[in-house]
């Protein structure tokens, strides 16, 4: 197969063969037949160029291997397939390549080590294929994917885009997740700018998370389902995204869910602020312009702006309404991204909410289809706080569990309050020490739950005499 690259070789040789032979020609002959030679050589030169290109053109007409190029960039845009290509091309077989490069880049989590050779052969599905790195003489690079002309089928059917996909997925792997917060509109530029991240580096994760054990199964089974789910939402037409609505009194590991959620399945985290936001139009480009596989996170939704309020009351007054929505974030804003078209512009997206306050909310915002799934996180249970006896005392069990055990069965407290009691002190582990912090903890609060509940006894009592 002839390559451009080539054809540029061979006329240049030429070339510089014809400037060899003009110069000689310079010092030999007299002027006068100087210029018939220079005529002929020149002449010569073009007919020399026309037989590479014919030459060229029927070379590439019987060929019988076909060539697709990917360029790094595709009008002035960053063609994210290039890179893909690259990362998978990267990952092949690199036990057998004897060409590596090693990098630590800052958004990946570790070494990489890539397979670095201009030319790689693969294979699929029984087909051959060979990827090259092309460079233009103006600098832009392009993959180039070659293959016979028999296996077209294949390769432009469906190993085209499962290079895409795995390259794609192997930078998931690969890559950390990020934190964002969006920035007021005042600092976007162009609809640049629009959102800040930083690492997010929370150590967070399924196993740590202090909970009843069959709930948290069913969570991550769900998590699970969801982002394995790409067919199944195709298939049944709704669009690849899922809401979850997390609910309970503070410091009972809302915000810790959401970062093992992360974690676990490796999404970045989007921070929206409402009370940043002016108006829906505002609300609909920042979402617009998060990544696939993130979630999206809007704590505390109770007391994020006004979308509680009543819609029998909005309806009322739609024209006020009409005006408000321009001047605001409103309910029906958020809902229609949730499920209304915007929602169907990204792919593999989870919303979740979190309230303190569940009977706050509009039901509009929260019914099952919006909010696929209601998790109560609750004052911890024995069983959850196991999982944090484990995590900070490295301890399965221990004589004086039985009586935290009969204590956690009369007492309301959370699992951060646990966690704060159970926390080493000058990062010296202390079994006994903090079981017995606990258990004071537990008594306190217990006592004063019991004042409390004699207070609320006593004044149902005065109503009863006096009412
Ligand atoms: N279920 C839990 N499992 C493990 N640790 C927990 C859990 N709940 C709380 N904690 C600990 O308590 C701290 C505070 O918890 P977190 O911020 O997740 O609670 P929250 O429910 O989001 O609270 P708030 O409603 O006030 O925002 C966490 O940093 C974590 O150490």
């Amino acid at each position: 197969m002839m390559m451009m690259g080539d054809t540029f070789g061979s006329i240049g040789s030429s070339m510089a063969s014809l400037f060899f032979i003009w110069a000689t020609i310079q010092q030999i002959f007299p002027n006068h037949m100087k210029i018939a030679i220079k005529e002929f050589l020149l002449s010569s030169f073009q007919q020399l160029c026309f037989a590479q290109r014919v030459s060229d053109h029927f070379t590439n007409l019987f060929s019988p291997y076909v060539e697709i190029s990917f360029p790094e960039s595709d009008e002035y845009r960053y063609n994210h397939a290039f890179s893909a290509i690259e990362t998978y091309l990267g990952s092949k077989a690199t036990e057998k390549a004897k060409h590596l490069k090693g990098s630590q880049l800052k958004e990946s989590k570790g070494l990489v080590l890539k397979r670095d050779e201009a030319k790689v052969r693969d294979e699929y599905k029984g087909a051959n294929v060979w990827w090259e790195i092309v460079t233009s003489t103006d600098g832009e690079r392009s993959y180039k994917l070659t293959f016979h002309h028999r296996e077209r089928s294949v390769i432009t059917g469906s190993y085209v885009q499962h290079v895409v996909e795995e390259g794609k997925s192997i930078d998931t792997k690969n890559k950390k997740t990020k934190l964002f917060t969006n920035n007021p509109s005042s600092q976007w530029v162009f609809s640049q700018n629009m959102w800040r991240s930083i690492e997010f580096e929370h150590p967070a994760s399924f196993e740590t998370l202090a909970m009843d054990p069959e709930k948290k199964e069913e969570i991550l089974n769900d998590l699970v389902a969801f982002s394995n789910g790409k067919e199944y939402y195709k298939k049944i037409g709704k669009a690849w995204k899922r809401g979850y609505l997390l609910y309970g009194p503070p410091g009972t590991g809302k915000s810790t869910m959401i970062s093992a959620m992360a974690n676990h399945l490796n999404y970045n985290i989007y921070d929206l602020e409402l009370t940043a936001i002016k108006n829906n139009s505002e609300l609909r480009k920042l979402l617009t312009a998060t990544s696939n596989k993130s979630i999206i996170v809007i704590e505390d939704i109770d007391c994020s702006a006004d979308l509680t309020a009543n819609r029998i009351k909005k309806e009322s007054n739609s024209t006020k309404e009409q005006d408000k929505d321009e001047n605001a974030v409103t309910l029906s804003g958020l809902l229609n991204f949730i499920d209304g078209i915007w929602s169907a512009c990204g792919q593999e997206r989870i919303v979740v909410f979190t309230t303190n306050h569940l009977e706050k909310l509009d039901p509009a915002l929260i019914r099952r289809g919006r909010m696929d799934m209601h998790i109560e996180l609750s004052y911890c249970t024995y069983e959850a706080f196991k999982i944090l006896a484990k995590n900070y005392l490295d301890l399965d069990d221990h004589l004086l569990f039985k009586k935290i055990k009969s204590l956690f069965m009369e007492t309301k407290i959370s699992p951060a309050d646990v966690a704060e009691n159970l926390m080493a002190k000058n990062h010296q582990i202390d079994v006994d020490g903090s079981l017995n912090n606990l258990i004071k903890a537990l008594e306190k609060r217990k006592n004063y739950q019991r004042s409390q509940q004699d207070g609320k006894m006593k004044k149902t009592n005065k109503f009863r005499i006096f009412g």
